[in-house]
């Protein structure tokens, strides 16, 4: 049997009156993958998810989950764990009350303690939900997403609030699930976290899909910089712009062209000062979406 894919959009389009929100998006995420579906603030990453999550109707165009409507529930939801970026969790029930509660609904088969375990919530779990910090809030949030190891898990702005233990604990269950076969759908405006382990990305930006690609496929358009200082004194370097009183280099050979600038200064004899070079990073790529 052919892999068909987990989620595909086509043509989809959401609009609120008559502003249009998402205009005709179309991808694919196949499965096992992790895409991250990212983009500046308002370009309609969370209307597109909720359609997906069958909270919202497509204005035009269709999204198949599973090959099934996300409408239809019984097919659906047993297969897919959703964390909202803000939940609905009744305030006056426990920890345990509030996942066991959620995990009924989801019609997976899982034990409370193992997910508290997961999600590090094990001393809360007697714990009433008006009392969790923000941080235990979103760990509880992820706790429901995460019940009896769903094929796909959606993960709206997961680590959000979150602090840097709770983020490595949450990114090692999200590696447990995908090493068990989940895909993952992500979005997150940190980017490190979605260069770091989305197997590709998609770049919405004003409703569209504006970029999709691996990471590196994304940044390949884009130069690499070498910035350095130089000494007073130093004899001019080699072929370079100028920029800010530092040297700046804009290359799309980082390599060759960091090897030619140090054995330049090694010949010298210059100590190059705030010597920085790196790869392109996503973090460029969405700069450079403000100027497309
Ligand atoms: N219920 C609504 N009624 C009217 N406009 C809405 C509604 N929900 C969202 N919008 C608008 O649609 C656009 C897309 O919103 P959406 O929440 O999907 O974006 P987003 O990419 O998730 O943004 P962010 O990164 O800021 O969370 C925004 O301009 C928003 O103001």
């Amino acid at each position: 049997m052919p892999d068909s894919p987990v989620i595909d959009v086509a043509g989809l389009s959401v609009t609120y009156g008559d502003f249009a929100a998402v205009r005709d998006l179309s991808f694919t995420v196949h499965r096992g993958e992790l895409y991250a579906l990212l983009g500046t603030n308002g370009a309609g990453k969370t209307s597109t998810l909720e359609v997906i999550e069958g909270h919202r109707k497509a204005t035009s165009g269709t999204v198949r989950i599973f090959g099934a409507s996300p409408q239809d529930r019984q097919a659906v939801r047993p297969r897919m764990g959703i964390m909202l970026q803000e939940s609905g969790f009744s305030p006056d029930l426990t920890v345990e009350e509030s996942v066991a509660l959620i995990g009924s609904l989801s019609g997976r088969d899982d034990t409370v303690d193992r997910v508290l375990g997961v999600v590090g919530l094990t001393r809360k779990a007697s714990t009433i939900v008006a009392q969790l910090s923000g941080g235990e809030k979103r760990r509880l949030d992820f706790a429901t997403a995460v019940y009896g190891g769903p094929e796909l898990v959606i993960l709206d702005e997961p680590t959000t609030g979150l602090d840097i233990q709770s983020r490595d604990a949450l990114w090692a269950a999200v590696d447990r699930l995908r090493e068990a076969g989940s895909t993952v759908v992500l979005t997150t405006h940190y980017l490190e976290e979605a260069q770091e382990r989305a197997d590709r990305i998609g770049l919405m930006h004003e409703g569209r899909l504006h970029r999709e690609g691996t990471v590196a496929e994304l940044t390949r358009t884009l130069p690499s910089v070498i910035t350095f200082g130089l000494p007073p004194g130093a004899p001019e370097p080699p072929t370079v712009g100028a920029l800010n009183g530092a040297f700046h280099i804009e290359t799309f050979q980082l390599q060759d062209d960091l090897h030619r600038l140090l054995a330049w200064a090694h010949d010298r004899g210059v100590e190059l000062e705030k010597l920085q070079a790196g790869p392109t990073r996503l973090d460029d790529v969405f700069r450079a979406l403000d100027a497309a």
